[in-house]
């Protein structure tokens, strides 16, 4: 076929999406996940040859080129970001960061504000989204199998030792799961032994609530603005694993805190929870 006609046939079809997801919101929602997903796999088959080209195999240096691919994403969807605190990442050293984890769609804004030197706590499952794995697997991200506390522990113990060996901070989303709850769920506490194990500052990370713009249940994805919050280092030097409740309750409640605030909403103790959710979380793999 003439390439005069594959491109008349992709405006039509770009055309025809467009107006689908025009008239029902449904459909839009699907295709604009689709989309995001799709972008996922050409930034990774983009990023990939980079990857083994420049830095040659698995390394946390990869995550800059994937970095500044992801950054490029928000535009497709008319997202915005206005961070403040970025200054708090300039640590020396290793770090634990942690914030709160609300869709797919938290790839983004992880992105948006990554130290250098950070690799990601992920779960298992992810390893087995074909080249968007293979591009997590080259990036460093650490991988881990939620359903054995015993395996998850025994890697987080030794990602404790190899951190400060190699002076990387590693970035944990405690809540364990994606939540669009519009609060928090309660923290595990992997993240918190992991920063006493290795005697290095917790730096929490919060993302205003999704739930204007994005809402699986309603099928809601429109554009909108993400506000987060890079809050100040808490030192963990001198505690120990008797510490570990209090470090990850008091990192809770300035999380939760913070995120009310961001998110423009009445203070916890006058919301209501988790209990109550208006907003459906979903389950499968990705959405
Ligand atoms: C170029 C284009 C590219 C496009 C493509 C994109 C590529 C982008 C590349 C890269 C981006 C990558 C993005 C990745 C995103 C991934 C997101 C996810 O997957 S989130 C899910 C997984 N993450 C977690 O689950 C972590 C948080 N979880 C924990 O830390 C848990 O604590 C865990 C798993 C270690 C254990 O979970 P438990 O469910 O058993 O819960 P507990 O209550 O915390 O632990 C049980 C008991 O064990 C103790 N414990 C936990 N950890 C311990 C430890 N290390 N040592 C000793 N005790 C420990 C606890 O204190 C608790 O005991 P007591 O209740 O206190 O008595
Ligand atoms: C099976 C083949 C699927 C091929 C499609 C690949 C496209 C994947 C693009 C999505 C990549 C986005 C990465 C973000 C990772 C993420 O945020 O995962 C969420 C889970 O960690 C949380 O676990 P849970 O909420 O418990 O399922």
């Amino acid at each position: 076929m003439e390439p005069g006609w594959l491109l008349w046939g992709a405006a039509v079809l770009l055309l025809l999406l467009h107006v689908l997801a025009e008239l029902s919101p449904a459909v839009g929602f699907v295709l604009r996940l689709g989309w995001y997903c799709l972008l996922c796999v050409l930034g990774s088959l983009l990023a990939v040859p980079a990857c083994l080209l420049l830095n040659g195999g698995r390394t946390v240096r990869n995550m800059r080129i994937i970095k500044n691919i992801v950054k490029a994403f928000k535009y497709f969807f008319g997202l915005k970001f206005e961070v403040k605190g970025l200054e708090n990442f300039e640590v020396e050293g290793p770090a634990i960061v942690v914030s709160n984890h609300q869709s797919i769609l938290d790839m983004m804004g992880l992105m948006e504000v990554l130290p250098d030197n950070c690799v990601q706590v992920g779960k298992k499952e992810l390893l087995y989204t074909g080249i968007v794995g293979l591009i997590m697997y080259l990036g460093g991200v650490i991988f881990i199998n939620r359903k054995s506390t015993t395996s998850a522990k025994m890697v987080m113990s030794e990602v404790a030792k190899t951190m400060v060996a190699e002076n990387v901070k590693v970035w944990v989303y405690p809540e364990g799961t994606r939540n669009c709850t519009g609060d928090f769920l309660p923290f595990k506490k992997g993240a918190f032994h992991l920063a006493i194990q290795a005697q290095v500052p917790v730096i929490p990370v919060v993302y205003s609530s999704f739930t204007s713009f994005y809402n699986p249940k309603t099928k809601l994805f429109t554009s909108g603005k993400i506000k987060v919050e890079i809050l100040p280092p808490i030192e963990t030097k001198g505690l120990t694993s008797d510490d570990v409740s209090d470090l990850t309750d008091r990192c809770y409640h300035t999380m939760r805190e913070t995120f009310f605030v961001l998110s423009g909403r009445p203070s916890p103790s006058e919301q209501w929870g988790p209990d109550q959710p208006d907003v459906w979380c979903g389950t499968a793999l990705l959405v």
